[in-house]
Formats: structure tokens, C-alpha cells, sequence
């Protein structure tokens, strides 16, 4: 087991949670705004404090050194402010392990992957919204890429879709499934059903600081679960074997 979660709580912000991830899992949090989704993800982090016992690899994070912690999980936060005026490339070195086979190849993969090419002697600060998101997300993968001496790493990541346009939202889809594939675990939150109803292995769903319902994403996505979450009469349509989830407007 990748990851034990034993009654973690936040005070005031999360409610005692238990759960299991497994190296390969591809987990969605979701519900409404101010749920908890960050609380969780960051106490997951063990950047939050609180009650409870978060063990990695069988070990409580607290007791792992801070430079090992960060080869076998990463976190991306919500927001975050460029740090300063360095390049691209110079940012994304920073995140390199010293020695790793096949990083060299992985790193250039990535760059091809989310178009950053010819960005890469770019300031952070002369980058657009989207382009920075990109950059940050290839930065995590970089620092957590499963490899032969570290096979099952954790990434945690807080609304990773968020201005990322169509395709680069797929090319994110295909590099989360393929850390999923290489034998990595990703929890990542995020506001969009229909994505989740496709993309997702596993949804936990949160409300009011608690998680309500966990399971496979076709299971918990239903009419009446998201009608008690969000308030809103939902109906699931299928087409050419593909489930569709629709808000109805309330009269
Ligand atoms: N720094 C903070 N200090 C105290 N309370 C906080 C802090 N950040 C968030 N909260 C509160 O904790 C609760 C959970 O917030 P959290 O950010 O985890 O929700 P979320 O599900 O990620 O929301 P969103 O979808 O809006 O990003 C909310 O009631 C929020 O007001």
C-alpha cells in the first residue's frame, strides 16, 4: 500500500478520514467550493496539521527526512506565485533528482508534451497563466516520476486542470495516466464531473469538511448524490456507451 490515511483530521476544516491508496490509483476530490479538497490534499502533503496518522510506504510522514519526502511525494498548490525571475529551464532543473536513470529523456518528453519548447529561456514572470500552470505541473511530475529505486511515489495535486485549455488538458489526462501506469498515485481535486466520470479510477467526494462517499467515479456520480452536494436536480444521459452528466436549471 502506497498510502494509509488513519482518522486525519484538520480542526475546523476536515473531519476524521480514513482511506487506502494503492500504487497505480488515479483518485478525483471532489464538491463544493470550500468542502475541504485543499485541506485534505494538503494534510495528505503533511504541510497541515491535525490529528491522526498519515503513513507513506508504511512510514507516518512526519517521520520521513524532508529531501526523501520530496522523491516520493509532490504537491501543487492551488495558487502560487512565481519565485522570481529565473528561466524556465532553470526552474525545471531545480526539480531534477541528482541521479535518475532515464531523466534526461523523460524531461524532454515532458517539454514536448506540454508545448514548452519554446518557452524554456522565458522569466516565470513573462509567462501567461496557463503557461505557468504548465510549468508547474511539469515541475512535480519531474520531481516524483516513478523510476527502478523509487517505484511508487505520490502526487498530489489542487485544481491541476484549472487554465489549461482543451488540449493541454489532454495532454495532463495522458501524463497523470502514464505516472498512473508507471506505477505512481495521483489524488488531484478539481470541479468538473463529466471529466471526472471519464478520467477518474476512484472518486472521493467532500462536503462540509467531510468526505461523504468514495468509491469508482460511474458509482458515486449519480443524479441524487449530486443533488443532496450541490443543490442542483442533475440528470445522467448515455450516449454511444459514454454517461453524461447534465444540471438542470431549478425553476
Ligand atoms: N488558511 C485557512 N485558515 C482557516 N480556514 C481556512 C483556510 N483556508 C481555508 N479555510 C476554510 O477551510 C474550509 C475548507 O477549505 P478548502 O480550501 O479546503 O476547500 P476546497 O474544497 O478546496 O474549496 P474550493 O473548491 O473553493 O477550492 C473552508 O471552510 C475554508 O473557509
Amino acid at each position: 500500500m502506497l498510502l494509509s490515511i488513519e482518522q486525519a483530521t484538520v480542526p475546523g476544516r476536515l473531519q476524521a478520514f480514513s482511506a487506502q491508496v494503492n500504487s497505480g490509483d488515479l483518485i478525483h476530490l471532489l464538491g463544493p467550493n470550500g468542502a475541504g479538497k485543499s485541506s485534505l490534499l494538503a494534510r495528505l502533503a503533511g504541510l497541515l496539521p491535525g490529528q491522526g496518522v498519515v503513513r507513506l510506504v508504511g512510514k507516518p510522514l512526519e517521520a520521513w527526512p524532508r529531501t526523501l519526502l520530496a522523491r516520493r511525494r509532490a504537491w501543487l498548490p492551488q495558487q502560487q506565485q512565481q519565485p522570481g525571475q529565473m528561466a524556465v529551464f532553470h526552474y525545471l532543473q531545480l526539480h531534477l533528482a541528482e541521479e535518475k536513470p532515464g531523466q534526461d529523456t523523460l524531461l524532454a518528453h515532458l517539454i514536448a508534451a506540454f508545448q514548452l519548447r519554446d518557452k524554456l529561456t522565458r522569466p516565470l514572470t513573462q509567462l501567461s497563466g496557463g503557461e505557468w500552470q504548465r510549468v508547474r505541473l511539469m515541475a512535480v511530475l519531474l520531481q516524483v516520476w516513478p523510476c527502478a529505486a523509487q517505484p511508487a511515489t505520490l502526487l498530489l495535486l489542487d485544481e491541476p486542470y484549472a487554465g489549461l485549455d482543451v488540449a493541454q488538458q489532454q495532454a495532463l489526462d495522458g501524463e497523470l495516466t502514464a505516472f498512473c501506469r508507471a506505477g505512481g498515485a495521483v489524488i488531484t481535486s478539481g470541479h468538473d464531473l463529466n471529466h471526472s466520470l471519464r478520467h477518474a479510477r476512484n472518486v472521493w467526494l467532500m462536503q462540509q469538511g467531510k468526505v461523504v462517499q468514495q468509491g469508482r467515479a460511474e458509482a458515486v456520480l449519480q443524479p441524487d448524490t449530486l443533488r443532496a452536494l450541490y443543490g442542483l436536480a442533475f440528470r445522467k444521459l448515455q450516449s454511444e456507451g459514454e454517461s453524461w452528466l447534465v444540471a438542470e436549471e431549478m425553476r
